[in-house]
Parts: structure tokens; sequence; C-alpha cells
């Protein structure tokens, strides 16, 4: 399998070619050349398969044996989603499950994603790609300094999956004053060689748009060997697709079921998995995408206009993790949308990476959404206490926030004839104080994170710039 970019002007590449980089030499995405299928055959046979076969039956079509052996692949699937690692479950959920569903009512299901070490759903990626990493960096000797943004999930799940890693250095960029409470203790706390917080004075998009910039300066990421793990990293999509296939499977009998999935959404790295999953063959009605505040894709979605927006029109909410105003991975939907016309991509593109926006109505693209299953809609501070009010006290479910705004957004749109999975993308204790507001009453939270926002804390505050960050990245390699 190769891998070619949404903008069609860099080379094919193999997974382990891509795999420790982000953005592509000609600043696009990465895809599969084709999507392997899934016939219906191949869903049977998956039907009995843990997660740790069903992580192998699929990924194994996405790295050529020839590129990683499958027999190591298989050894580093295997050593990564085991129930030590993804132990957080509920009372009455198996962790040997890795994501378990929980049945709230007649056709409505949380899938768990996020009982991994740092309870987000980033952790499902995360750790694996961690594993792959010290893999391809000892057979080659190379090293790699990972730059990346975060709004507070992916830098906690990759801080984790990386620290201590030999070869591996990790300059995190978050958003300064940002992330909740236990967001910040989670990464700040740590005291790792190899770990680098940098808090950038400005939201989330501008500390992604350092890390692209830096991405798309080759000779700087060249020198410093500069990686990449945030979802523009196509290891961080393909780990991803495995869940909902794995959700699928779990609340039908046969193949002849479709299901649908609502994603709470930012990025768009999550939903978009669903959408590749669906075009490998996965049995899927609806791909509901729930914004918060930040509903630049909602709009998309109802409207056909994509006007990514700036800082001062990002709001600070408390989903916080969804503060987003321009979503990476929509390159990746909009280049199959658009039918694989890589010239088309680099047409829109260049309006958006000059703060424009584009229009798909006027070429019929729009009008094509709906094949794909995509529906949208979003949720506000509001709308998200009442639903997790409502959830305590109808299901006895206590939700986080992000996982709010999904539930709230699945009761309007779903057809209550298809199974719905509304994916749990973070556990409540990562949102104590939103969580109080709503219950009265502190979420529970794993003992071994008790007291973790008074442990010391280290972090270097910085001013939104490329060069300021560029020049760190020196100072400490
Ligand atoms: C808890 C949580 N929910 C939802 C999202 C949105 O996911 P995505 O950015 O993949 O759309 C994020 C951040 O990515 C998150 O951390
Ligand atoms: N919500 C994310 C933002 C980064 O998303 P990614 O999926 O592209 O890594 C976070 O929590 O950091």
């Amino acid at each position: 399998m190769k891998y070619i970019s949404t903008r069609g002007q860099s080379p094919a590449l193999s997974f382990s070619e891509i795999l420790l980089g982000g953005l592509a030499p000609d600043g696009g995405l990465y895809l599969p050349e084709q999507y392997p299928q899934f016939s219906d055959a191949d869903l049977t046979a998956m039907r009995g398969m843990n997660y740790r076969e069903l992580a192998f039956a699929i990924l194994s079509r996405l790295v050529d044996d020839s590129d990683i052996p499958h027999s190591d692949l298989k050894a580093i699937i295997d050593k990564t989603y085991r129930a030590e690692v993804y132990g957080f479950a509920r009372a009455g959920q198996s962790a040997e499950d890795i994501t378990p569903t929980l049945k709230l009512e007649e056709n409505l299901y949380l899938l768990s994603l996020s009982n991994g070490p740092t309870l987000a759903f980033k952790d499902m990626a995360m750790q694996l790609l961690g594993n792959l990493f010290e893999y391809v960096l000892s057979k080659t000797g190379q090293t790699t300094n990972i730059l990346g943004a975060t709004s507070g999930d992916t830098g906690s799940a990759a801080e984790y999956a990386m620290r201590g890693k030999k070869g591996v250095r990790v300059f995190m960029l978050s958003p300064y004053q940002k992330m909740s409470r236990f967001q910040t203790a989670q990464m700040f706390s740590l005291q790792d060689d190899n770990i680098f917080n940098i808090a950038v004075k400005g939201v989330f998009d501008d500390a992604q748009d350092i890390v692209k910039a830096v991405s798309n300066d080759h000779d700087f990421k060249a020198q410093y060997k500069i990686g990449a793990v945030n979802s523009i990293n196509w290891g961080r999509i393909a780990a991803q697709i495995v869940y909902y296939f794995k959700g699928y499977l779990a609340v039908t009998r046969d193949n002849k079921q479709k299901v649908s999935f609502t994603v709470p959404s930012g990025n768009f790295g999550n939903v978009c998995a669903g959408h590749i999953a669906r075009m490998m063959g996965l049995p899927v009605e609806q791909l509901i995408v729930a914004t918060n505040e930040n509903d630049v894709l909602d709009e998309f979605f109802r409207t056909g206009v994509y006007a990514p927006r700036g800082a001062a029109n990002t709001y600070h909410t408390s989903s916080p993790s969804m503060d987003i105003s321009k979503a990476s991975n929509f390159e990746r939907f909009v280049f199959d949308l658009v039918g694989q016309d890589s010239a088309r991509v680099r047409e829109l593109w260049t309006a958006v990476d000059h703060g424009g926006k584009f229009d798909l109505n006027a070429d019929g693209y729009f009008d094509q959404v709906a094949d794909f299953g995509f529906v949208s809609g979003s949720s506000n501070h509001a709308d998200r206490l009442n639903t997790i009010r409502a959830s305590k006290q109808k299901y006895g479910v206590t939700i986080d926030t992000h996982t709010a705004d999904g539930l709230k957004v699945a009761l309007e749109k779903r057809d209550p004839q298809v199974p719905m999975l509304v994916l749990e993308t973070a556990l409540p204790a990562k949102f104590e104080d939103a969580i109080v507001e709503a219950l009265g009453v502190a979420p529970e939270r794993p003992a071994s994170l008790n007291g973790l926002e008074d442990l010391p804390q280290r972090s270097t505050v910085m001013d939104a710039s490329v060069d300021a960050v560029k020049a760190f990245i020196v100072a400490n390699t």
C-alpha cells in the first residue's frame, strides 16, 4: 500500500516512510492510494475477533508485509491493546474489550474510547504510535523531535506514550491557560527529560499553525528530524479506524444491519476515521458531526461553506478540547468529496491557507455530501450541562462535556430505528469543574490520579511565534 498526498504533488510513499512525519512535502495530507475493501465475508470473519485481532485484520491491509513484516506488526499490536493499558473501564464493563459499548437505551450506546492512561480517545492511537515509533527508530537508528499541538488531550496522550522512549523528544504546544485544570496538570507535571511543554499565548489553532509552518520548512524539518503526533499523521487515523469496526460488530448480529455514529468533533480526525471505515465497506448509515460553540464544521455540513475562523472568533468553552476553528483533517474528506481531484484541493486550500473560505455549492459537490452519510449539529454550554444531568438521571451514567455535545446532537439527529453509537471521547474526571456545575458533585476518578493537580508543574510560556518555537527546539536538542 502506498500513500499519496491530497495535494497531488508529493511522491507516493509506504506506511513506514510517512509514519514519523506529518504533512506531505506539498503541504497536503496522506491517504491510501486506494481504500482496502472489507467484504461481507471479511466482516463475518471479524465477528469473533478480539480488539487485537481486529486491529491486525485492518492494519495489515494498510501496511505492507514488505514494509513492516506482519509478524512484527502483530507483536506491536498485541503489546499495545491490552486490558492493563486500557484499564479504566466502568464497573460492569470488561477492560478486555478495550473499547466496550455501554447501552443507554434501545438503539443508543456509548462507545467507550477513553479507558486508556490519559482518559481520552487519543490513547487509542497514541499508544500504538508510541510503540511503532520505537520500532521504526530502533530499526533505522534514527531519532525524532516530535512537535505537536494540543487543546488538552493529544498532548497528554502523546507525552504518556512517548515519555522515556529512546530517541524521542516531545515538544508540545498548548494554548496558554485554556485547558482544564486536570489536563494542564496531566501534562505539566511530567518531569521526564524528553518532554517539553510550551504554553502558547493564543488559541489551539495558533499552535496548530506553528506546527504546520515548521513542517512546511523542509530544511528545518530535515535538520531537526521533526516528527508529528497530531491527526495530520496518517498513523493516528489508521489506528482510529479500528474502533468503528469494533463498535459496529458489538451492536449488530448480521452484516445487513447498519449503524450510525455521532462524533464530538474539532479537528475532524476522529470522524474522518469513521468516514474511511465507511469507505472501506463498514455498513454505516449516518456519521453525525457534533460541534460545540466553535461550529465551523456544523456550518459547512448545513450550508456547504467552509469558513475557518480566527482567534478572535474562537470561543473558550466548557468542552475546551473542541475549541478549534480550522479542522486539519477536513482536507482528507474534501479530497474524497471532489473525486480525489488534487488540483481542486490545491485551489480550495490556497484560499484557506490565505485566511479565506470556500463554498462547494456552485460546482455541485455540496449536494453529494449526504451520499457520504454526513449530518451535523452543535451544542452550547447550557445544552451540555442539561445533557450531563439528563444522562445521569435517565441512564445513571456521568459523561464528560465533549461526549455530552455528542449525545445532545445524536438525540436530535438520529433515526431511532438504527443503532446509534455516541463516541465517548473523554472521561468526566478531566473536566471536573463543569461536572460539578452540572451535577453538584465531582466525578469519580481513578485512585492513581488523586492529587494530580497538586503535583509540581513545569512549562515554558511563549508568544505564538514560529521563530520562537524553532529557537526553543534548537536550544533543547
Ligand atoms: C475529548 C475530545 N473530544 C473530541 C475531540 C475532537 O476530535 P477531533 O479533533 O478528532 O475532531 C477532541 C480533540 O481532538 C477531544 O480531545
Ligand atoms: N482536541 C485535540 C486537538 C488536536 O487534535 P489532533 O487529533 O489533531 O491531535 C487535543 O486534545 O489536543
